[in-house]
């Protein structure tokens, strides 16, 4: 057999944002959300209603555990025994409900997996930030970043192969699924989506490799490039954001979807694949901004759309996963590691750098973030 030790890892994190699983949870989710993020009231109210909309559920707890299954099939299917922890930012199981869970196991060192792919701070330092505070709290937190249970993080994985094979595989099932619906795959174009982040966040994910737009940029081109080679005709794409919030004042990313459907209808497209490539799964994001709202646009401006799946569980994307765990283990030993990559970017970092992914630029966050060189920054 093989090597596929995951020493020195005795548990793994899988580290989500978390979402409500009933009505009453809707706005104590929120309050979590956006504690001194300066949301107006009206988002909230707004978004408040996405969610009763669907019952004041979250579609993203149920995807969480079933992400979670799909990495215990996948590690007992190698051989790999290691137990996984689901923790959230801003819902049950909370981050310092995953932290006793991984002490009751006895584990020392955990290796995390956030379900975000890109760095910026929402997507990377905003959980290693967490995972400090929390341990703070706990009174576990030592003055250079000591902890009771260590944590090391695994790569921003947007440019892993298993990745963007997932999202090839699911562009390529949308054009299958754009003609079923009476649309025309050769003149359709593809709008890859993501969540919109205020442009200062977006300056600030410049230390990482590439700012986070670029992430996307590089990947989208991959998986455009890779879904016409499959296809068999040139896939015309672009990059737009959904889920804009802040106060109207304060710049973020754009365009916004429905805008850019807008556009693109006033210039005569009526064929439009939606792929969330921002996203790995069908959480509320997708759910509401894309699956209600981007598709209503697309339908009174009279075009035939599909909306491509997210990643989700699909095969390649979980073993990828795995292989990303496998990754980290070899470089936590001190081995050389092939770190796989696809696209014109190199890998991510494993320890983020210092001042990597604040929220703005040339302003220190002042909070401790774990797996980075230094714990402030
Ligand atoms: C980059 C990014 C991702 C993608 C990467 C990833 O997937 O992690 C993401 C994911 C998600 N965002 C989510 C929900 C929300 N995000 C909010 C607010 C914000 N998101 C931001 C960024 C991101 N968010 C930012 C810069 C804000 C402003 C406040 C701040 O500076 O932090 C708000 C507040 C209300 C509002 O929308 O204004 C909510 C409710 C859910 C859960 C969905 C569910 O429940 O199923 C998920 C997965
Ligand atoms: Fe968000």
């Amino acid at each position: 057999m093989q090597d596929v030790s995951l020493t020195p890892y005795d548990a793994l994190l899988l580290y989500s944002f978390g979402g409500p699983n009933k009505p009453e949870d809707v706005v104590p989710f929120l309050r979590n959300v956006t504690a001194g993020k300066g949301i107006p009231d009206s988002r909230l109210e707004e978004v408040g209603e996405h969610y009763y909309g669907f019952g004041g559920k979250s579609p993203i707890n149920e995807q969480n555990l079933a992400l979670k299954a799909a990495l215990e099939a996948e590690l007992a299917r190698r051989g790999i025994e290691l137990p996984v922890v689901w923790g959230n930012r801003n819902w049950e199981p909370y981050t310092k409900d995953a932290v006793a869970e991984l002490e009751s196991l006895g584990a020392e060192r955990a290796v995390v997996l956030v379900t975000s792919a890109y760095s910026s701070y929402s997507g990377c330092r905003q959980y290693r930030e967490d995972l400090a505070v929390t341990l703070d709290g706990l009174g576990k937190l030592g003055p250079e970043g000591s902890t009771t249970v260590e944590f090391d993080k695994v790569r921003s994985y947007f440019n892993h192969p298993g990745f963007a094979r997932a999202n090839v595989d699911a562009v390529v099932e949308g054009f299958e699924a754009l003609a079923a619906k009476g649309g025309d795959p050769r003149a359709a174009r593809v709008v890859f989506v993501t969540h919109s982040i205020p442009t200062t966040m977006e300056a600030a994910s410049r230390i990482s490799h590439a700012t986070y737009s670029e992430q996307h940029l590089d990947l989208a081109g991959v998986v455009a490039a890779e879904a016409s080679q499959r296809l068999g005709f040139d896939v015309p794409w672009d990059l737009a954001y959904c889920s804009r919030s802040g106060p109207p004042s304060q710049p973020w990313l754009e365009p916004d979807v429905n805008d850019h459907l807008e556009k693109l209808a006033a210039e005569g497209l009526r064929d439009v694949v939606l792929s969330p490539i921002g996203f790995v799964s069908d959480h509320m994001e997708v759910a509401y901004d894309l699956d209600t709202e981007a598709m209503e646009t697309a339908g009174r401006l009279g075009m035939t759309a599909v909306r491509a799946g997210t990643v989700g569980t699909r095969a390649p994307f979980v073993q990828g996963l795995v292989d990303l765990l496998l990754e980290r283990a070899a470089i936590a030993r001190g081995e050389d590691v092939d770190e796989a990559t696809v696209g014109t970017l190199p890998a991510f970092r494993s320890v983020c750098a210092p001042g990597c992914c604040l929220r703005r630029d040339g302003e220190p966050s002042g909070v401790p973030a774990l797996c980075s060189v230094d714990l402030h920054s």
